[in-house]
Formats: structure tokens, C-alpha cells, sequence
């Protein structure tokens, strides 16, 4: 029996996960890590303990498994996207800590950019909005911020990465310097078009073009981990949100998912064609694989499962995450408060780094049950903000969304999902699609698999249909819309 292992390195957490040949999950090892929070709307991960969580839950998952290193065939790696690192290519000691993409401290610096005229340029070379969300300005605030960083950087001392490339550099024994072309595009400093690192965004923002890894293909031979003295390759790698639209087999234009995790992240195929979006969608790379690059159209929503997380972990109002099924059930047939969780910032299709969170509708009688019911009907509305923008760029309406993710365990989420979008939701056995993903990616590679076995392999376990009238849902989504108008610039 071969194996593969994907390593699906998320916001909270970091995962092993073992598919045997039949691309059959056989174990996952999961640890969470610290989020720090040094100033509000500041968001940074010890890229140490990114290393160190990830490092571990791989060696537990073999050990657990009793796994013989020659019987894994490749290794997949994905990751949370954007998060920018800087490290001594000599020491590998990082310069600051992972500025993750939640991270709101560079709308100065994109505001300067706006001001500089670079917008439509961002928006046709890298497909992106100006917003802090981005590597690009989080790269400058490091080189900025840190005494020499810039003259060291320069001198072609310093190396960048997002999570990817921080775990390849470290994983092959600080040998390769290397990103894939879904990552490169969350960057914005990636050409989309030409397949290259753009001078004008790099002059822009002062940043030395030597610190920039190497650009390659999603399926690829990266370079080797070596584990009891075999050399495992590393294969695949792809952001976590273009690699759960290969694990969904989204591999024809039209074909979309979307992804219940910390954020929400609805990802369209759009084939070889650079579709732009007129509606505050992004476009993005899907993957390179078989000697071409292929497209997709992506609506970023910040706050999703991390609301739930709120739930939990600042208001303690539920003990554990799937806990927040059972108090929205206790509530049902209520629907007057909204909570929109604008905590970083309003991502697609509102762009609104100024936004706040908030409540509405309180009464003397809202309770615990109708917080927690809002708290998840909003990663619902969000869904629906950007399925309508994607349907009316796409010029088309989707049969069914197919959803993947740890929230879309959630029932309550899931039925209220179909309700409000009037469209058939579709859960797939295998609901750790960006680790399926990775590794499809990385079994191609390798020529354990094909991409054409992918499709026939994915199954359904189940269907939600619409159950609500259209003027409710109509009543409910004005409701929405409402509230997310006055969370609006709300920081000056
Ligand atoms: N049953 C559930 N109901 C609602 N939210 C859930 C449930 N299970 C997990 N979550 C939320 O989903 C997120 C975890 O999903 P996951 O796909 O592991 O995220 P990530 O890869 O971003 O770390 C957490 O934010 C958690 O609060
Ligand atoms: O860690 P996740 O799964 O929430 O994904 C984060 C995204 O990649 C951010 O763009």
C-alpha cells in the first residue's frame, strides 16, 4: 500500500492528514496554535510554532499510523494564504512574526497606494483589490519596521514566503526557495498574466526583487523531506482554497465551491480565461498543472468559522464550536437579530477595511440561542453576497453549492445556507477538501494518480434543498443588507 500526506497548514491549526492509494482518508493529527493579538486589528502567528505544530502532527500521523517512510509516495503541502514571512536565508531565523491575512495594521500603506493611482493596475496585472488582506503591503511594513531589514534584504540576505514556502524552505533542509503559482497570486505582486513578479508593484513598495521565491507549478517535485533516511518528495502545494476547488473536482468553468473554515472562500473555475469581476470579486489562480495555469474567480469572506470561535472563545457562550447547532436548533422560527461579523474588516464584495462588527435587532427578549443562530446565519448572508456576485459576473445561476470545510458539518448552517440561496447545498463524504486537494496534487505528481479518476472518486453524503418561501427570503436578505450598510466605515 502507497500513502500520501497532506499537510494543510490552516489559520488555527495545523494538519496531517494520511490518504491511502484509494485517496481514502486513514488518519488525521490536528494541534492548534497561538493567535496573537498585539493590537486591535493586529494578527501575527510565531512562525516557530507554525513550524513546530506542523513538524509534529506529520511525525505523530506516521508514528500513530505506523507508516514505513518508503510506503509514502509524496507529500502535499497547503496553507492559509497571504500570511507574509521574512527570514535570514542563513540563520532560517525569521525577522518579525507571521503577519497573517487577517491582519488590518497596512490600510495606511494601501491607502497610499490608492492615492499613487495603482488601482487599476493592481486590478488588471494581479487580479486583486488594494486591500491589506494582501502579502504585498505586509512585506513593506516588515522591511519598514525592522532596523536594517530593507539593507539586508538588498544585500540578497532576507527570503519571503507565505506559509508554503516557509514550510518548504524549512522541510528540505533550507534547500529550496519556492512558491506555486496560487500562492504567488495572493501576493499582489504577481502578475497573472505573464506569470511573473511585477516591477511596478515591487517599486511601489520598495521591496528587493532577490527575497522573492521561485515560482512553479501546483504539481511538482518541490525538493525532498527526508525521514529515516528516505527521501519523501514534496509534490504538491497550492493556497488551501484553490486546492479544496481540486479536492472538489471543480475542474470545469462554472464549477464552484465554497469553503466553511476561520473564513469563507467561494472559488469559481473559470478555465485558461482571466475573467475580471464587476461585481468586487477577485480573480485568481486556480493552479498550474499539465504545462498550463488555470483561473478562477474567488469571493473572500474574513469572518466565518471564526465567529463561531467568538462564540466560544470571547463571549464563552458555547463550550465547543458544533455545540452552536444545538442552541441555534432552540431558537429556530426566530429571525430578527443579525450579527455581522465585520471583526477585520469587510472582505468581497464590500471591500471595507474600515468596517466593524456589530448586533442588531436586540430586544428585551434575545437571549443567548438567538445570538448564536445569528452568529451562524451570518456565514449563510455572507455566502449569499458573494454567490450573487459570482452568478451575475458568471451570467449564470449554480445548481447546487458545493461546500466543504470544518462549519459545514453544521446542519442548522447547512439547511439555513440553502434556505436563504434558494439553491440546492451539497456535502461530499470527504469534507477536508483542501487536504484532499494537496494531495491529488502531489499523487499526480508522482503517477500515483490521475486528475481524470478524481471526479468519479468524489461522493455525496448529503443534499440540502430549499425549504423556504421566496418572501421570507427576500425579508430576511433586505434584514442583512441593512445591517451590513451601517457596519460600514466605522473606524475613521
Ligand atoms: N459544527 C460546527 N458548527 C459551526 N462552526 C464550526 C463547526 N465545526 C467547526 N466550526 C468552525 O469551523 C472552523 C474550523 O474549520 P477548519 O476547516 O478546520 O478551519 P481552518 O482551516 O480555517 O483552521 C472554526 O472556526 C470552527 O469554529
Ligand atoms: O485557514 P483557512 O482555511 O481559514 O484559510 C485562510 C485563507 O487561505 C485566507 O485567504
Amino acid at each position: 500500500m502507497k500513502y500520501i500526506i497532506a499537510l494543510d497548514q490552516g489559520t488555527t491549526s495545523s494538519r496531517a492528514v494520511l490518504f491511502d492509494e484509494h485517496a481514502d482518508i486513514k488518519g488525521i493529527v490536528q494541534q492548534e496554535f497561538r493567535q496573537i493579538f498585539p493590537q486591535p486589528g493586529w494578527v501575527e502567528h510565531d512562525p516557530h510554532e507554525i513550524l513546530s505544530t506542523q513538524r509534529m502532527v506529520l511525525e505523530k500521523l506516521i508514528q500513530t499510523h505506523n507508516v514505513d517512510a518508503s510506503s509514502i509516495a509524496a507529500i502535499g503541502i497547503t496553507n492559509q494564504r497571504e500570511t507574509t514571512l521574512l527570514w535570514d536565508k542563513k540563520t532560517g531565523e525569521p525577522l518579525y512574526n507571521a503577519i497573517v491575512w487577517q491582519d488590518k495594521r497596512t490600510a495606511p500603506l494601501c491607502e497610499a497606494l490608492k492615492a499613487e493611482g495603482l488601482e487599476n493596475h493592481v486590478r488588471e496585472r494581479t487580479g486583486l483589490v488594494i486591500d491589506s488582506y494582501f502579502s504585498a503591503t505586509k512585506i513593506k511594513w516588515i522591511l519598514d519596521a525592522v532596523p536594517n531589514a530593507r539593507e539586508r534584504a538588498k544585500r540578497g540576505e532576507i527570503a519571503f514566503g507565505t506559509v508554503d514556502t516557509w514550510l518548504i524552505w524549512n522541510l528540505t533542509n533550507r534547500k529550496v526557495h519556492a512558491t506555486d503559482y496560487s500562492n504567488a497570486s495572493r501576493t499582489m505582486l504577481f502578475d497573472i498574466h505573464t506569470l511573473t513578479w511585477d516591477k511596478t508593484m515591487l517599486a511601489a513598495l520598495d521591496i528587493p526583487e532577490s527575497i522573492l521565491p521561485e515560482v512553479k507549478p501546483s504539481s511538482h517535485h518541490f525538493g525532498n523531506w527526508t525521514h529515516n533516511g528516505v527521501d519523501i518528495p514534496l509534490a504538491g502545494v497550492a493556497g488551501d482554497q484553490q486546492a479544496a476547488l481540486f479536492g472538489q473536482a471543480c475542474f470545469s468553468p462554472g464549477m464552484a465551491k465554497n469553503t466553511y473554515g476561520t473564513g469563507c472562500f467561494m472559488l469559481m473555475n473559470t478555465g485558461t480565461k482571466i475573467q475580471q469581476s464587476r461585481n468586487g470579486l477577485i480573480t485568481t489562480i486556480a493552479w498550474g498543472l499539465d504545462g498550463k495555469v488555470e483561473y478562477a474567480l474567488e469571493g473572500s469572506v474574513f469572518i466565518a468559522g471564526a465567529a463561531v470561535q467568538w462564540l466560544r472563545d470571547s463571549l464563552h457562550l458555547i463550550d465547543q464550536s458544533k455545540d452552536s447547532e444545538y442552541f441555534a436548533a432552540k431558537a429556530l422560527g426566530s429571525n430578527d437579530v443579525y450579527v455581522v461579523p465585520a471583526f477585520a474588516g469587510l472582505g468581497a464584495p464590500y471591500w471595507d477595511m474600515y468596517a466593524r462588527g456589530a448586533i442588531f435587532g436586540l430586544t428585551r427578549d434575545t437571549g443567548k440561542d438567538h445570538i448564536i443562530k445569528a452568529t451562524l446565519e451570518s456565514l449563510a448572508y455572507q455566502t449569499k453576497d458573494i454567490l450573487n456576485a459570482m452568478q451575475e459576473d458568471a451570467g449564470l445561476t449554480l445548481a447546487s453549492l458545493k461546500v466543504d470545510g470544518g462549519a459545514c458539518a453544521n446542519n442548522i448552517l447547512m439547511q439555513f445556507q440553502s434556505d436563504i440561496l434558494g439553491t440546492e447545498v451539497e456535502r461530499p463524504e470527504i469534507i477536508e477538501s483542501t487536504a484532499l486537494g494537496a494531495a491529488y496534487l502531489a499523487g499526480i505528481q508522482v503517477g500515483l494518480w490521475k486528475k481524470e479518476s478524481i471526479t468519479s472518486n468524489r461522493k455525496i453524503q448529503k443534499r440540502f434543498t430549499p425549504q423556504m418561501d421566496e418572501a421570507t427570503r427576500v425579508r430576511l436578505y433586505k434584514g442583512w443588507t441593512k445591517a451590513v450598510e451601517r457596519t460600514k466605515g466605522w473606524v475613521d
